[in-house]
């Protein structure tokens, strides 16, 4: 028989605590409030664990590895020798402490929040329901709820895949060794990033893409560029693939592609996009649509009355940094909503989310690509160059492969996009992300010192093939 739980009256329950879950909690609870966070798998969620930290370890290591295969144009004699235990034991021991998250749960409670471990789903307005190890609790909430549930990797539907071991981004983190080959089900960031690192480490890999190129999110100069490395680094590519069939007899999987090919790998990787749960969140129940995959959300991340959503559920990014800056501006909003009814001053602003993506070349992009931006109706001018011809990029030498691309609105003459893609992409990027947040003219660009010989100096060439158009 179970005994009903009494109802607990809080201030804000927290359902979900990826970055920016975690994030507002703290904020809220040192704030002063009575936050309930409701986690049914780890505190700080898929980035720590699953995500971004362990990833880009292995990242580390494999581009330690290219560097070390680049000594021999530049330095001598470098005899390398790949070994995944390293990078197990660092993943396991540095990144996520053995997939435990104790210390995140102290952060909370020592900032005054409590943690409920278990599966949270709103039952109306304010209510929350718990499905714990040890039955059911319920909460009120009187000042609101934050959702911030993320995502799980989506597997697609093909033909035997289901009854297969394959691996998603989570079984890859926890590899106690590089497998033989490797079948990479996806050429988005999470394929292409995890494809470069085991084919570093001595995999033989070969990525199925189903669209008609890798990171297709991003700029196609990007993406040939991607392509060529890999090709380079003898990583198999087939775009425009479809896998009608999987397999898995004996120690290894088979997949058929609809041209009839099969291709036979130790593990198969699925990195085929996210997919998320919003009826089992019990969304309906405040009048959220719960048909899609996303929640729409307004400036101050309000989905509904006392209901706010954060993360990659809101379809602005699935990247940290979105979740962890709509954390900022929910939690704030929840505090001056109870304060006077009004909110938070600060809205969100989406014209200038950067990403990266940790392959090698690294690829950074920010705002709208080329397409994007014409798509938007903008008279579009653009402007690249290529970093291997830049001086840094002759000083640098193997390895130097690049480009920065500019994409700008003539008409106001600022940038709406940029994309930098090199060794330093992601750094290259940062001002670039400042110069299309805050619409600097192109013509105080132009106008700036950029020191030699810099990678991000490249960004002045890229500015003079604009003024070439
Ligand atoms: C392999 C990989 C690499 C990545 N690399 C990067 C990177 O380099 N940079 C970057 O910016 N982003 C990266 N990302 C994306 C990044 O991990 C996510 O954008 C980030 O974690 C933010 O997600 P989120 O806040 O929406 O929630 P998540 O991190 O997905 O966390 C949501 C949490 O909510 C919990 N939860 C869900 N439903 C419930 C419920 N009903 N009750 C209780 N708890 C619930 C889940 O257990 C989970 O812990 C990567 C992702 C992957 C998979
Ligand atoms: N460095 C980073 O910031 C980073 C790294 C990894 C992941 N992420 C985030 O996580 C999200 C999820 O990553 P992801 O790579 O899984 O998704 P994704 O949506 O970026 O890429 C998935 C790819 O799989 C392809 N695909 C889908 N179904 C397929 C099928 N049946 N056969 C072959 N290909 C198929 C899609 O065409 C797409 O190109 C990313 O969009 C990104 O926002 C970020």
């Amino acid at each position: 028989m179970t005994t009903e739980q009494p109802v607990e009256t809080v201030d804000v329950v927290v359902i979900g605590t990826g970055p920016g879950g975690e994030d507002a909690t703290g904020r809220l609870a040192r704030a002063g409030l009575d936050v309930v966070a409701v986690e049914a798998r780890l505190v700080g969620g898929e980035c720590p664990y699953f995500g971004c930290i362990p990833t880009k370890m292995m990242v580390r290591a494999s581009d330690a590895l290219a560097e070390a295969r680049r000594v021999a144009t530049l330095a001598g004699r470098a005899d390398v020798e790949p070994d995944w235990a390293p990078v197990a034991r660092r993943v396991r021991d540095e990144a996520t402490t053995d997939w435990d998250d104790t210390v995140a749960v102290e952060r909370l409670e020592k900032a005054g929040a409590r943690v409920v471990r278990g599966r949270g789903r709103l039952t109306g307005p304010g209510e929350v329901a718990v499905a714990t190890a040890d039955g059911e609790r319920r909460f009120r909430a009187t000042r609101g709820v934050l959702l911030n549930p993320g995502t799980e990797p989506a597997v697609p539907p093909v033909e035997g895949l289901a009854d297969t071991p394959y691996w998603t981004n989570r079984e890859a983190v926890r590899a106690s060794e590089a497998p033989a080959s490797l079948t990479v089900l996806g050429g988005g960031a999470i394929g292409c990033e995890l494809a470069q690192v085991f084919a570093r480490f001595g995999t033989s890999v070969e990525v199925v893409e189903a669209g008609p190129r890798l990171i297709l999110p991003d700029e196609p100069e990007a993406s040939e560029l991607l392509a060529s490395r890999f090709a380079a680094e003898g990583i198999g590519v087939r775009t425009g693939a479809q896998v009608v069939r999987v397999g898995h007899e004996g120690p290894g999987f088979t997949l058929t592609l609809d041209d009839g090919t099969q291709l036979v790998s130790e593990r198969l990787l699925v990195s085929a996009g996210r997919r998320t749960d919003l009826r089992a969140l019990g969304v309906a129940s405040v009048g959220i649509d719960d048909s899609g995959r996303t929640i729409a959300v307004d400036d101050r991340m309000r989905a509904a009355d006392g209901v706010w959503v954060i993360g990659d559920v809101t379809g602005h990014g699935a990247f940290t940094h979105v979740s962890m800056y709509q954390a900022r501006i929910a939690a704030a909003d929840i505090l001056a909503a109870g304060d006077d009814g009004g909110g938070g001053d600060e809205r969100a602003d989406y014209r200038a989310v950067p990403h990266v993506t940790f392959t090698d070349p690294e690829i950074g992009g920010v705002g709208l690509t080329e397409a994007a931006a014409r798509d938007a109706g903008i008279a579009v001018r653009t402007g690249v160059t290529d970093l291997a011809s830049s001086s840094r990029g002759f000083v640098h030498g193997p390895g130097n492969e690049g480009l920065v691309k500019l994409v700008e609105d003539a008409d106001a003459g600022v940038l709406v996009g940029a994309t930098a893609a090199g060794p330093a992409g992601g750094e290259i990027l940062a001002i670039l992300t400042l110069a299309v947040q805050a619409r600097v003219p192109v013509a105080d660009l132009r106008r700036m010192i950029y020191a030699y010989p810099t990678f991000h100096r490249a960004i002045e060439s890229a500015l003079a093939d604009l003024a070439d158009v």
